[in-house]
């Protein structure tokens, strides 16, 4: 079992901290926050500066996991040791990998991106079990490296998750629809909503609460994570804004909004009830094609659920 060296102890990387330690595995953090590094020590977690962390981490062939938002990502690896093993939980893979490649080429990166969260944020918000059942994408792009890939996916099984594998490119382009477009939309709902004055707000309900809850999440935080996918989002955007234009126009000239509703509804079942992936393989990841089965495997809603060695065992539908 690897040991896990956790850069970032906000929500994301506190929980990713204390998952890692609840699986057995030797675990140290380090923060630029006081007040989480306080407040982790304070839950008997080992944390140093970040020179020192990443210091052990090369001494202990440990795996770096970066989890500090976007912008600061650089200052962290302009402070890596050469060829440590790397990845990060950002939510954007392309400028991740980007700045990898410009700032630490000699990293032994392998990007992540656990798909579970809550609007709140800080250590104190962290929690051992939040990537239960969640989906954890592990950059699958050709030239990864398989130890690394390895490390990686059985840090994320440890923590319960189960592994989506797919290219930087795909994750950003399906992340901008089914999570940073969702913020924006959560965001203008939340405007919308609030600008009806008093007696809206005195009437909200369940539905403008469900859909402005990450509204809720540090404009920072959220800004970050959108400006860093800006090219898939502006697809993404668009694409919401044409439906919005064809809602309008319907419910404008014949008063029905039959399609979109409809459409909406049928997508939102789909999504409740999509199917478990059942049907049993097994990838080598030694071998020559594993990173094109693997993208291949995650493009088909497929996912790794064990690893036995440098052998993936997955489930496709
Ligand atoms: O559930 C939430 O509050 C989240 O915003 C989590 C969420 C998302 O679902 O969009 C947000 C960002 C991530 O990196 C992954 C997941």
């Amino acid at each position: 079992m690897r040991d896990v060296c956790v850069v970032g102890l906000g929500l994301i990387g506190g929980s990713v901290l204390r998952a890692a330690a609840a699986a057995g595995r030797v675990t140290w953090g380090a923060t630029a926050s006081q007040a989480d590094a306080v407040a982790a020590r304070a839950d008997g977690f080992d944390v140093v500066g970040v020179d020192a962390a990443l210091e052990r981490a090369r001494a202990q062939d440990a795996l770096v996991v970066v989890a500090v938002p976007l912008p600061a990502v650089e200052d962290v690896l302009r402070a890596l040791p050469e060829g440590v093993r790397l990845t990060d939980v950002v939510s954007v893979k392309g400028p991740v990998a980007d700045l990898v490649a410009r700032v630490a080429p000699h990293a032994r990166y392998v990007g992540g991106h656990p798909m579970a969260g809550t609007s709140a944020s800080g250590w104190a918000a962290g929690d051992a079990a939040l990537f239960r059942g969640a989906a954890w994408v592990v950059a699958a792009d050709d030239g990864a490296d398989p130890d690394v890939f390895a490390d990686v996916t059985a840090l994320a099984l440890a923590t319960g998750a189960h592994v989506v594998p797919a290219s930087a490119a795909e994750h950003d382009a399906a992340v901008a629809r089914v999570s940073h477009l969702p913020h924006v939309l959560a965001a203008v709902l939340a405007s919308v909503g609030a600008d009806g004055g008093p007696l809206a707000l005195s009437l909200a309900a369940g539905s403008f609460g469900d859909g402005t809850r990450v509204a809720g999440s540090r404009p920072e935080l959220v800004r970050a994570m959108c400006e860093g996918n800006r090219g898939a989002l502006l697809d993404a955007v668009d694409d919401a804004l044409g439906r919005l234009g064809a809602a309008r126009g319907s419910l404008a000239s014949t008063g029905a909004l039959a399609k979109t509703i409809e459409a909406g509804h049928a997508a939102r079942l789909a999504l409740r009830d999509r199917p478990e992936p059942t049907t049993a393989t097994t990838v080598d990841l030694t071998s020559p094609d594993a990173l094109e089965v693997l993208r291949d495997l995650g493009a088909r809603g497929g996912r790794v659920v064990a690893l036995d060695g440098t052998t993936a065992h997955a489930r496709t539908s």
